[in-house]
């Protein structure tokens, strides 16, 4: 055992195929994977249009400078998609994104602890995958941000167990806010289950210091600047903002205890 307490243990990343994925599920998997790195004539591997972004159960534990202060301060919290330890029960996802054309994709297949409808998905399990691909798609483009808006139309229901694709897109972006639209449909694009529309508002903070030393605005609806490559990963964050997130969250923890204890 190490003497030091905040040693940086490896994290795991839930968007990798486990035995719980259906052969359709891992079929796409290896279908945008794919597209992920090409060949050229010459034999020579390089980069493609999609990129998989990894995902971890915890948002700042694996934030460069998050780790330490995780460990004390968030100790229980994890991300509400990726709480559950039996594989396959509840939410196995995984998210590619495409650059050049500002789109993502997820692949998602729900699990039995999802259940709405007798046999089908729950409309806020929907919700949940939408917001979560839509709010990380708004991420890799803009930098961190919060949802403000998302409106859902429930068109056919998702069989529980079922393969479905999450697709977002960009619609504009309009100073802090980024608009989204994304459909969940089958995987071969024939049925309709899910529309829905979002607005993210990128976190104050960010906006207030996404200026470079130019003066020019850095902050990247387009997708081009700084910050879409820094923040789809937490990893990537600087130590700085997963610092201060970190002391804002045990602030907030502590006036809410001092104010529900009397
Ligand atoms: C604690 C910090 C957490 C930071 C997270 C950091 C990093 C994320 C990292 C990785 C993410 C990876 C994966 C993502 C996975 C999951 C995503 C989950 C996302 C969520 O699950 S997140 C929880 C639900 N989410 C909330 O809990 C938000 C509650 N809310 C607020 O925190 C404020 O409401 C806020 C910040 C949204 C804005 O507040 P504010 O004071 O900063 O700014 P203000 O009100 O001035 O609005 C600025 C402009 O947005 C327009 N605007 C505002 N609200 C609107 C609405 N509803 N419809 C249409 N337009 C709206 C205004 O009209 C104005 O527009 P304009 O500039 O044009 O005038």
């Amino acid at each position: 055992m190490s003497p030091w307490p905040f040693t940086p243990s490896q994290p795991r990343d839930y968007s990798l195929p486990n035995a719980s994925w259906s052969s359709e599920m891992q079929r796409l998997y290896e279908h945008y994977n794919n597209l992920c790195e090409m060949e050229t004539e010459g034999g020579e591997k390089i980069k493609g249009a999609w990129r998989r972004l990894p995902s971890y159960n915890r948002s700042l534990k694996y934030a460069t400078g998050g780790q330490c202060l995780s460990k004390l301060l968030q100790g229980k919290a994890r991300i509400f998609t990726r709480n559950i330890e039996e594989q396959g029960a509840g939410f196995e996802y995984v998210v590619f994104v495409n650059k050049q054309e500002k789109t993502c994709v997820c692949v998602f297949q729900a699990g039995h602890l999802l259940e709405g409808p007798p046999g089908h998905v729950h409309g806020g399990a929907i919700a949940t995958i939408i917001d979560s691909v839509t709010g990380t798609h708004a991420t890799y483009l803009s930098g961190p941000v919060m949802t403000a808006n998302l409106t859902v139309n429930y068109r056919s229901p998702i069989p529980l167990g079922s393969v479905v694709l999450v697709h977002s897109s960009l619609d504009k972006t309009e100073g802090r806010k980024t608009f989204l639209s994304c459909q969940v449909t089958s995987t071969d694009g024939s049925k309709m289950h899910t529309e829905a529309t979002g607005i993210a508002c990128l976190c104050p903070l960010v906006w207030a210091t996404s200026w470079d030393s130019d003066g020019q605005s850095s902050r990247c609806g387009d997708g081009s600047s700084y910050c879409s490559e820094r923040t789809a990963e937490a990893k990537q964050s600087p130590w700085a903002v997963g610092v201060l997130f970190e002391c804002i969250l045990f602030l907030n923890d502590q006036f809410s205890k001092t104010f529900t204890s009397h």
